[in-house]
């Protein structure tokens, strides 16, 4: 037996690793049970559970290692780049090797403080080509249509790992049929080869299950997405087992996406080998990066490790620099991005400008309370940073002066290089300011609905947004609106919404008037508009889509649907596309 050192090291963090593995399986296995029994509470705390959990597998190794080895052969970057070479081997047999080798690069950089970001010594680059990974296990079941497109959907909807009965199945393939008659393009739907493919792994998350896959024939392809949720008259009540029904069908990618969203909550998916997944699911959904995939389906940390390489052969490429991110920039967040990777990067201000009144812990919990929180498909997915480093000539020089100016602290020069300490990233949208500045009639109408819809479904979710104003929102390739700017997020029901009182005139924001006081979390719903909305038709518009934004009542409600553990549905696609009510 191999008892060195640098032996015991990789040993020991494949132990850690094995730990985290057997954990996050029981936790997205019992989804299953929990979508089973209508257990929507316990599905909300199980996945704060296991985003918290590679953390905590991550701290536990790291003791773990400090009670084994003394500080000496920790601190010895030779013995990391032997252990690398065992632990290379070590997990070769396994189907989630990509995993394991993030999980080692985690411990690396929580020994080294997030230096020493090199290949010798960690798997910056993967020891693993994609080609040797294949398990030749089965990921999909498929059938072919023969015709029978109503039959084809219950042999989907029935052959799924699913223990509930369904109410009307007769009901929902017939809905399911016609919707594909409709959609599908002709080449497919007469196809003689057309044929279903579903993946055999439930995606299970909030109150849905989705059968993923997609419809095949005549050399042509479109992705599948069968959600499938509880009866609703069958949900309260616990003496029955609830039945299930077939909610809508997506066909378009787009529609696909959205469900994959990095604005969403992450899947409770078992799967067998999680890079043969993301590899299918790239399939269906080419424009969305691997890491994000990785990220919806539970593996956020490893999506990070992803996003890294991506993002730095982008900038191998030098197809762009560096910039300031076009906008109103932020009071409290110096922003830039590189364009041709859609990422933003966010880092906290040396000072803020005095109307903030947050510090830089602050900032931090709350990006970490939206990291762990049901983003519900408006609030965009971050990955946090320490020590990235880029050579500065990638950057443009009023962007690097800038961030030297504003971010001291946290930007530095080292020889040709810019280390920046700490940093968030997301994905760059088009801020929701400017998209309106160049959008026509048409899209300006949607995006206004959107914008209340993202409000009033962090609002169901028991987010409150803070700062609305429509700099901080950004809008998607999709049209979407989803909320980006954290610092001043709160939980709803934190919030005391009240009524200006009629006596009070235009004194009250100023104390003027001494029998009307304001408290530190009392928000005016009546004064909403000139926040949002600097063009009053624009707030024309907007106040008759939507409202009851600026009603208290409204508010209130909300607030009092949380405290009675209401779960508020938030679909991850149009009401008007939902099967409910549709032959009534
Ligand atoms: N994901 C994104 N996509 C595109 N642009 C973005 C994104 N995030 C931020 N920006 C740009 O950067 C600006 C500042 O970002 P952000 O609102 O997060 O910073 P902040 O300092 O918290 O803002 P505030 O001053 O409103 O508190 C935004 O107004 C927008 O122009």
């Amino acid at each position: 037996m191999n008892t060195t050192p640098a032996y015991r090291l990789a040993a020991t963090i494949l132990h850690g690793f094995e730990a985290y593995r057997t954990r996050f399986k029981a936790i997205t296995l019992d989804a299953q049970r929990r979508f089973q029994e209508g257990a929507w509470r316990e599905s909300q705390q199980a996945s704060i559970a296991r985003i918290n959990l590679y953390q905590q597998k991550v701290d536990d190794a790291v003791e773990r290692l400090k009670r084994t080895f003394s500080n000496g052969l920790l601190a010895h970057r030779e013995v990391w780049r032997e252990a690398r070479s065992h632990y290379a081997k070590l997990i070769s047999p396994r189907l989630d090797v990509e995993l394991a080798e993030t999980f080692f690069n985690s411990l690396f950089c929580a020994i080294f403080k997030h230096r020493h970001i090199r290949n010798e010594w960690m798997f910056v680059i993967s020891s693993r080509k994609e080609a040797a990974q294949r398990s030749g296990i089965e990921l999909c079941r498929r059938r072919s249509i023969d015709g029978d497109w109503q039959a084809a959907l219950r042999w989907a909807l029935e052959g799924a790992a699913l223990h509930n009965p369904f109410a009307d199945i007769a009901r929902d393939t017939r809905l399911g049929a016609a919707l594909l008659n409709k959609m599908l393009p002709g080449t497919i739907w007469q196809a003689k080869d057309a044929a279903i493919e579903l993946l055999h792994s439930v995606f299970y998350r909030n109150k849905g299950a989705y059968l993923v896959g997609r419809i095949t024939g005549g050399g042509d392809q479109v992705p599948l997405v069968l959600p499938v949720r509880h009866q609703e008259h069958t949900e309260q009540n616990t003496e029955d087992v609830p039945q299930l029904h077939l909610d809508t069908v997506l066909i378009t990618p787009d529609d696909v996406a959205i469900i994959f969203s990095f604005s969403r909550a992450y899947f409770q998916v078992d799967v067998a080998v999680p890079n043969e997944c993301v590899s299918y699911l790239q399939r269906l959904m080419p424009h969305k990066p691997a890491g994000e995939l990785y990220a919806a389906i539970g593996f956020f940390k490893h999506g990070k490790t992803e996003f890294f390489r991506a993002l730095n052969q982008q900038v191998a490429k030098r197809e762009d620099v560096f910039i300031i991110a076009p906008g109103v920039r932020g009071m409290v967040m110096a922003v830039f991005v590189l364009p041709s990777a859609r990422t933003v990067f966010k880092i906290i201000k040396d000072e803020f400008d005095p109307a903030k009144d947050v510090t830089p812990d602050i900032v931090r919990e709350k990006y970490h309370l939206v990291k762990r929180h049901d983003r519900v498909g408006r609030m965009a997915d971050t990955q946090e940073f320490s020590n990235f480093t880029v050579h500065n000539d990638h950057f443009a020089p009023e962007c690097l002066a800038h961030l030297l100016e504003v971010a001291p602290s946290t930007v530095s020069l080292k020889g040709e290089k810019v280390v920046i300490k700490h940093c968030y990233t997301e994905r760059m949208m088009t801020p929701l300011n400017i998209y309106l500045e160049q959008c026509d009639d048409e899209a300006q109408l949607a995006v206004l609905r959107d914008y209340g819809d993202a409000i009033k479904q962090m609002a169901a979710a028991n987010i409150f947004p803070g700062d609305m104003l429509l700099k901080n929102f950004g809008v998607t390739r999709q049209g979407r609106v989803i909320f980006y700017d954290y610092d001043e997020v709160c939980y709803l029901t934190e919030c005391h919404f009240r009524a200006i009182p009629a006596s009070s005139g235009d004194d009250y924001l100023s104390g003027g008037n001494e029998s009307f006081s304001i408290g530190p979390n009392d928000i005016f719903p009546e004064e909403f508009g000139p926040f949002m909305f600097a063009n009053p038709e624009r707030l024309r518009v907007f106040k008759q889509l939507h409202p009851e934004l600026f009603e208290v009542r409204y508010w209130q409600g909300l607030q009092q649907a949380i405290v009675d553990g209401r779960i508020i549905d938030v679909y991850p696609y149009g009401n008007e596309q939902r099967f409910v009510d549709a032959e009534q």
